[in-house]
């Protein structure tokens, strides 16, 4: 479970980047953060993730405070951040042992789970090549798979679906579904609205700071009196159209 009450952050004493923003994500759920370019979305990850500090406001993962018990905090959740440039001189194999030691997995558990994930996300052959000769996409795997392989109970991915391949992107919407299923928490942000609305059980949109909408695609529906897409109901709702 996510718990944000009244977040505000600016940076540089300028207007606000996230403006009094109140969710909670419960466990059971996907939960699908939307908002145009610049509208506060990854500010808002960072302060949940313990990299930025609010202003304002309390953050809470399973009702642990991230600012008070930033350690017990952590625990609860994994993160993969928008950009997967990340210790790009180990080999794959390498850096998912890094993050098995950081989070204390037992041996015999990171092998099974460096296994299953390889052969999720076709990542078996390239796990003894250095993340530095990877695509894109397969940087984004290697950041994914670093996540799950510690079984974070609460997911926090910021853009996870950009530059994968339709195979890998498919097989990661199964796990947020798997995940969410088994009564943990998902909480993604995205601009692909169509994925969005198939996937996610409830959204945010945030707006310069500001959530405009917080509910189910249905209540959304209801709200603006239409049966309009989650595209178009966006694109009326943050003015662009
Ligand atoms: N490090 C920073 N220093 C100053 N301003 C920043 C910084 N990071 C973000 N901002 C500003 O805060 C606002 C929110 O940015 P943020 O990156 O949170 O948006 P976003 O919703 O994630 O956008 P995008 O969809 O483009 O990734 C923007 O006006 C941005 O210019």
């Amino acid at each position: 479970m996510i718990e944000l009450s009244y977040i505000t952050k600016s940076y540089n004493g300028k207007g606000k980047a996230v403006d009094n923003v109140t969710l909670t994500v419960n466990g059971g759920e996907i939960f699908g953060f939307l908002g145009p370019n610049g509208a506060g979305k990854t500010t808002t990850i960072k302060m949940m993730t313990g990299i930025a500090k609010p202003d304002k406001g309390t953050i809470r993962m399973n009702g642990y405070d991230v600012a008070a018990d930033p350690i017990q905090a952590k625990k609860q959740f994994g993160y993969v951040p928008d950009s997967p440039d990340l210790f790009l001189r180990l080999k794959g194999l390498e850096y998912l042992n890094f993050m098995a030691d950081m989070y204390e997995v037992p041996k015999p558990l990171r092998k099974e789970r460096i296994e299953t994930l390889g052969r999720r996300f076709d990542m078996e052959q390239a796990l003894s090549d250095p993340i530095q000769s990877y695509s894109h996409g397969m940087r984004q795997k290697i950041v994914i798979m670093g996540v799950l392989i510690h079984d974070p109970e609460v997911w926090i991915l910021d853009e996870p679906l950009t530059g994968l391949d339709p195979k890998s992107s498919y097989t990661l919407k199964e796990m947020m579904r798997e995940h969410a299923a088994a009564g943990k928490t998902v909480f993604f942000s995205t601009h692909v609205l169509e994925v969005a609305e198939k996937l996610c059980d409830r959204v945010a949109i945030i707006n310069k700071g500001d959530i405009l909408f917080c509910g189910t695609f249905k209540e959304m529906q209801e709200r603006f009196q239409s049966d309009l897409s989650l595209e178009k109901l966006f694109l009326e709702l943050t003015g662009d159209e």
